[in-house]
């Protein structure tokens, strides 16, 4: 099994890391395109993967590829790759609101899966939601399962429309939590915390927190009824959170991303 990731960028490369660590390429290398000199240049440097400078002799013979490039660039690329491709290779898009009916059109071939990763697969924590094209078989979708689970967890579902929901929840969703910890960084900082011992705060008080949630079958709204006191400080924070309606525009903010993917999904 030959498998392509066209885009080595932070999403390409992460899935590029996974799956090349993992046993199911067997003894092949990992095959990797970008355009970007510099990026060619450090992935040979790793000698971890086949790395390819021309889509002319990368993509005749690759049998899964994954399209991992910025949304913007899928045009130009399609047109690239459409006429070095055929009707057997099955195609794996990680691109944010890139539509599989786009995909299957603009390439003029069937086997589409559209997926929505996340960054901390960079860790092996990633979490992938995946939605196939009716040409794409359950053996075939089982084995994509195995590749995307390289860089964590995945999750299928049964349309589009989730892969969009999920790039809303999951897929921008780490920036959320990245807004969050930032803000606490700046409160502590700004309580007069050196920057050592605010990050030490900030990120073992999330690590902690999500710990506890993974522990146990309480909601998160349960444990924050565990650490607040009636008439404590807690209240006092949650109280300030409420009145300023900071539920809702996290809602807001889920939903603006999820929006802004139905809307690149309509540009195209
Ligand atoms: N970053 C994230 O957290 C997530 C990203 N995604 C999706 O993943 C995709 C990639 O995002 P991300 O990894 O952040 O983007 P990056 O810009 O980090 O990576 C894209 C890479 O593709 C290269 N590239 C551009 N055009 C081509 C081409 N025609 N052929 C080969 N390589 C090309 C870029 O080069 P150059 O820099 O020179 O343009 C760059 O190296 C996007 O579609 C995004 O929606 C999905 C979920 C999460
Ligand atoms: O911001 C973006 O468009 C991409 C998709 C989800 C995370 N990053």
């Amino acid at each position: 099994m030959k498998v392509l990731v066209i885009g080595a960028g932070n999403m390409g490369l992460t899935y590029s890391e996974g799956m090349a660590d993992s046993v199911l390429l067997g003894k092949q290398k990992l095959r990797i395109f970008d355009t970007d000199p510099k990026k060619i240049e450090s992935l040979r440097a790793t000698q971890k993967f086949d790395v390819y400078t021309s889509l002319d002799d990368a993509l005749p013979k690759s049998d899964i590829v994954f399209l991992a490039v910025k949304p913007y660039h899928s045009e130009d690329l399609f047109k690239d790759m459409k006429p070095l491709i055929n009707d057997e290779q099955i195609f794996v898009s990680l691109m944010a609101g890139v539509n599989i009916e786009t995909i299957q059109k603009e390439l003029g071939i069937q086997k589409v899966i559209r997926t929505m990763p996340n960054l901390p697969a960079k860790v092996g924590k990633g979490v992938t939601s995946y939605t196939e094209a009716n040409a794409v078989s359950r053996v075939e979708l089982l084995m994509i399962r195995q590749l995307l689970d390289t860089t964590g967890t995945s999750i299928h579902v049964t349309s589009e429309k989730f892969i969009d929901a999920s790039t809303g929840i999951s897929g921008s969703g780490p920036a959320y939590v990245f807004y969050f910890m930032q803000s606490m960084l700046e409160a502590a900082q700004k309580m007069g915390f050196s920057d050592y011992d605010s990050k030490i705060l900030v990120s073992n008080t999330f690590e902690g927190a999500i710990e506890l949630f993974n522990q146990s079958n309480i909601s998160p709204e349960r444990w924050i009824d565990k650490v607040a006191s009636k008439g404590g400080t807690t209240q006092a924070a949650i109280d300030s959170m409420e009145d300023n309606n900071v539920k809702q525009l996290i809602q807001d903010a889920a939903y603006a991303a999820f929006d802004r993917a139905v809307e690149l999904g309509k540009d195209k």
